[in-house]
C-alpha cells in the first residue's frame, strides 16, 4: 500500500538541469487488480517513464484509450498511482494524501486545459469569473491584483479584454472559447501546463492559432508543457519531444523531428505513414505496416502489446519489451524486439509481394 505523506509541495525551482517533471515506473489501475479490463492486466496505464523540462513542450500520442488522459490525471493528482512515482519540482506528488494534496491542487502550479471547453467551463460565470476562479482558489495574489492578473492573462491568449469579460461561454466562438480556458489555466501562472486534446474540437484556423499560443506560451512563462493528441500532424510543429502510447505503454519516445522522420517502432511508423503531410525519410505505406490481409501472424493472447496488429511480430515478441534506448541513437528510445531491424524486413516483403 502507498505511504500517507502529509508534507508540502517544494516550490522552490529545482536546478535548470534537473526536470521539472519526472514520471517513473508510473502504473495506474482503475478496476481491482483481479478485474482484467481490455488491456487484460487491469491497468490502463502500466510502467511509464517521462521527462518535461520548463520551457520545452513534449507530446503525447496514441489511440483512444491508450492511457493518455490517465497519465494526465495522475500528474494532478486526481487518480493515485498503483506504482511508481511523479515527481514535480522534487517532490512525489502520488504519495501526497489527505490536506497536502489540496494544497498542491489549489496551488495552480499544474493546470489542465480540457477539449471541449463547452464542458469543462461554467456556463453560468462569465469570462471574468472563469479567469479569475483558480485564483481566488489558490489565493495567489490579493485580491485588487486579481482584476490586473485576469486582463494580462486574457491579452496573453490574444483576447481583448473590454472584448469579453462579461460574456458567457455560450456567448463565445469555439476558438475564443478555447482562449478562455487556456487564460483560466495561465491565471494562477503555472510551471506545468498539461492539455488533453486542446484542438481537436477546433477548424484549421483555431488549431493553428492555438498551437502557436502554446508555443509562445512556453517561451513567455517558461512553461513545461504537456499536449495530448490524437494525430502527429497537431504535435510536429510544437513539440519538442514526442512519446507514442500504445495500450497503456510507451512505446516510443525521442525528439520530435527524427522520431517521425524514421521511426523506430513500427506502430509509430503506421501513425506516421498515416499521417501524409509529415515528412518522412523513406514515406513507408500503411499497408506495408500491417499484417498481410487475411493472416494473423500474432496468434497468442499474451506478450508485446503491439504483437497482434504488428506485420512483424516473432517469437521474442511473446515477451514484453522494455524501453530501451535505439541503436546508434541514444537520445531516442523503443519498446520493441525488432527496433529499427524492422526496416529491412519492409523491402523485403515487398520483394515477395510484386514477385507473387
Ligand atoms: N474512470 C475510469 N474508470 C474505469 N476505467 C477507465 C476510467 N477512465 C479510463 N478508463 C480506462 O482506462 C484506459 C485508458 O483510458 P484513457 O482515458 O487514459 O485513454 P486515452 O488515451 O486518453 O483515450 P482518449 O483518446 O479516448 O481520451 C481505457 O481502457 C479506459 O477505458
Amino acid at each position: 500500500m502507498t505511504a500517507t505523506h502529509d508534507v508540502p509541495v517544494d516550490t522552490r525551482t529545482p536546478p535548470r538541469s534537473s526536470p521539472l517533471l519526472r514520471v517513473r515506473g508510473l502504473s495506474v489501475s482503475y478496476a481491482p487488480p483481479k478485474k482484467a479490463t481490455s488491456l487484460g492486466t487491469g491497468a490502463a496505464l502500466s510502467d511509464a517513464d517521462l521527462e518535461v523540462e520548463a520551457g520545452t513542450i513534449i507530446g503525447i500520442v496514441g489511440e483512444t484509450g491508450s492511457g493518455k488522459t490517465t497519465l494526465a490525471r495522475a500528474t494532478v493528482g486526481l487518480v493515485p498511482p498503483a506504482a511508481g512515482q511523479i515527481e514535480f519540482a522534487g517532490t512525489d506528488i502520488g504519495r501526497l494524501r489527505g490536506r497536502a494534496l489540496r494544497r498542491f491542487r489549489r496551488s495552480g502550479q499544474v493546470q489542465l486545459v480540457f477539449q471541449d471547453p463547452l464542458r469543462s467551463l461554467d456556463p453560468d460565470l462569465t469570462v471574468a469569473d472563469l479567469v479569475r476562479e483558480p485564483l481566488d482558489i489558490a489565493g495567489a495574489l490579493p485580491r485588487g491584483e486579481r482584476v490586473e492578473r485576469v486582463a494580462e492573462s486574457l491579452r496573453m491568449v490574444g483576447l481583448e479584454p473590454d472584448g469579453v469579460l462579461g460574456r458567457r461561454p455560450r456567448e463565445l466562438s469555439g476558438g475564443q472559447r478555447q482562449r478562455v480556458s487556456l487564460a483560466r489555466a495561465i491565471s494562477t501562472r503555472p510551471r506545468l501546463l498539461i492539455c488533453d486534446e486542446p484542438v481537436s474540437a477546433l477548424d484549421v484556423s483555431n488549431r493553428n492559432l492555438v498551437l502557436n499560443l502554446l508555443d509562445r506560451l512556453r517561451s513567455e512563462l517558461d512553461l513545461a508543457i504537456v499536449v495530448i493528441a490524437h494525430d502527429l500532424s497537431s504535435l510536429a510543429g510544437i513539440a519538442d519531444r514526442v512519446a507514442v502510447f500504445y495500450r497503456g505503454r510507451i512505446v516510443e519516445h525521442g525528439p520530435i523531428r527524427t522520431t517521425l522522420e524514421r521511426p523506430a517502432h513500427p506502430y509509430t511508423a503506421l501513425l506516421a505513414a498515416s499521417a501524409p503531410s509529415l515528412a518522412q525519410a523513406d514515406q513507408l505505406r500503411p499497408d506495408q505496416l500491417l499484417p498481410e490481409s487475411g493472416t494473423r501472424p500474432w496468434a497468442a493472447d499474451s506478450g508485446c502489446v503491439f504483437a497482434p496488429r504488428c506485420r512483424f511480430a516473432h517469437d521474442a515478441c511473446v515477451d514484453q519489451p522494455e524501453l530501451t534506448p535505439v541503436p546508434r541513437t541514444p537520445e531516442r528510445q523503443a519498446a520493441c524486439h525488432v527496433a529499427v531491424s524492422w526496416r529491412d524486413r519492409v523491402g523485403a516483403y515487398d520483394v515477395a509481394s510484386e514477385s507473387a
